[in-house]
């Protein structure tokens, strides 16, 4: 679909890009020439995925470890990028999730949520923004949401509202940054399974709705390289006019529903016992092997 030099010359930092669609985005944008930047706690996660990315595509690849819920480390991290040079492109990427009744969140467990999706997002694209505005260069910021940013989700409540703040943030900065050539889009995938999302929103196989292919219109999962070509023509040149949209990438399922959780009202005390001792065992495997965080 893009040559191997549409993107020569871009500079590209994806949050969370050491696994999952963050990966599979990053291969597609070093297929097509760009510099990749990729940043996540765990560095052993991030060091095997550049290893292996770079070993597939030939293309330069690099990964700060960050946690992108500590302005500072943040600050820290695109400082050090802009010392190799400017970047072009950020994907705002990194999340956290989990099905939960919001009934038995606690604020820590929403604060969880909210700190990576919105705050984390928000804190990356400030520290990349100021320095493009200061330096009079211009950029492209996609942040990957989600199809609950027009529909709402029962049992994902933090996430469909973080997700929705940083849909806002990408109209109101389009306009607001719109005269540095600074343009400001999103993308809303469907399911596209990945480890980290399947361990979180379907860690019992008994989660229906968001994480279905059979209820999408093209009864199937979405394909990775269909994402990143997605994320490759709005980091590319050609359609600068393109700012303040959010595209969905999902087969058409939320105009069909359910593409939310709606259908999990149906589960009982024990299978949410389940869930949750589930998602805990997957975060914990996680957190074994962060550097930071
Ligand atoms: C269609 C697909 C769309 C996909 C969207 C995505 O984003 S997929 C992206 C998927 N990728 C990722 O998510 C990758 C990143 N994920 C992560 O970093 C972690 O999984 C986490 C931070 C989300 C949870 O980490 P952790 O379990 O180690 O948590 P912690 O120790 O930091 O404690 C925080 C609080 O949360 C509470 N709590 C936890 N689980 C549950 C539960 N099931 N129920 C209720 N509450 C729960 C916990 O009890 C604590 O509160 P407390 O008791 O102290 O008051
Ligand atoms: N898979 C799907 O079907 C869909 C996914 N999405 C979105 O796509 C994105 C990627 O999801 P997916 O690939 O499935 O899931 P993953 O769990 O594989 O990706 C999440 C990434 O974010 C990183 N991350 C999490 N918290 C932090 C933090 N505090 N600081 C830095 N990095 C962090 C993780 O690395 P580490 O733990 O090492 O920090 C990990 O690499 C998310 O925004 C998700 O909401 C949207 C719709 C559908």
């Amino acid at each position: 679909m893009f040559s191997h030099n549409t993107l020569t010359q871009k500079r590209i930092l994806i949050t969370g890009g050491g696994t999952g669609l963050g990966k599979e985005i990053s291969r597609g944008l070093l297929q097509c020439g760009a510099e990749v930047y990729i940043c996540g706690r765990r560095e052993s996660v991030l060091q095997e995925c550049c290893e292996e990315l770079s070993a597939d595509t030939g293309g330069k690849i690099h990964y700060r470890i960050c946690d992108i819920r500590d302005p500072d480390s943040i600050e820290a991290m695109v400082d050090s990028i802009f010392q190799e040079g400017p970047l072009t492109g950020l994907i705002n990427n990194a999340a956290a999730n989990f099905i939960a009744p919001t009934k038995d969140l606690s604020p820590r467990g929403y604060q969880a949520i909210r700190s990576t999706v919105m705050d984390g997002s928000f804190y990356t694209v400030l520290s990349v923004g100021k320095r493009w505005i200061k330096q009079q260069i211009p950029g492209s910021i996609v942040s990957n949401l989600v199809t609950w940013v027009w529909t709402g989700s029962a049992f994902v409540v933090p996430s469909a509202m973080a997700k929705t703040a940083i849909d806002s943030m990408t109209k109101s900065l389009a306009v607001e940054w719109g005269r540095y050539g600074i343009r400001v889009n999103a993308v809303a995938p469907g399911p596209f399974p990945t480890e980290g999302a399947w361990d979180k929103l379907n860690p019992t196989g008994k989660s229906t709705g968001a994480t279905d292919s059979e209820s999408v219109p093209m009864r199937r999962y979405g394909k990775m390289p269909e994402l990143a070509n997605l994320m490759t023509f709005l980091q590319a040149d050609g359609c600068e006019y393109l700012t303040g949209q959010t595209i969905a990438i999902d087969g058409g399922h939320h105009l069909a529903a359910p593409s939310t959780f709606a259908s999990l009202a149906d589960l009982n005390d024990d299978d949410w016992q389940e869930i949750r001792d589930s998602i805990k065992a997957s975060a914990e495997k996680e957190k074994s092997q962060r550097s930071t965080g």
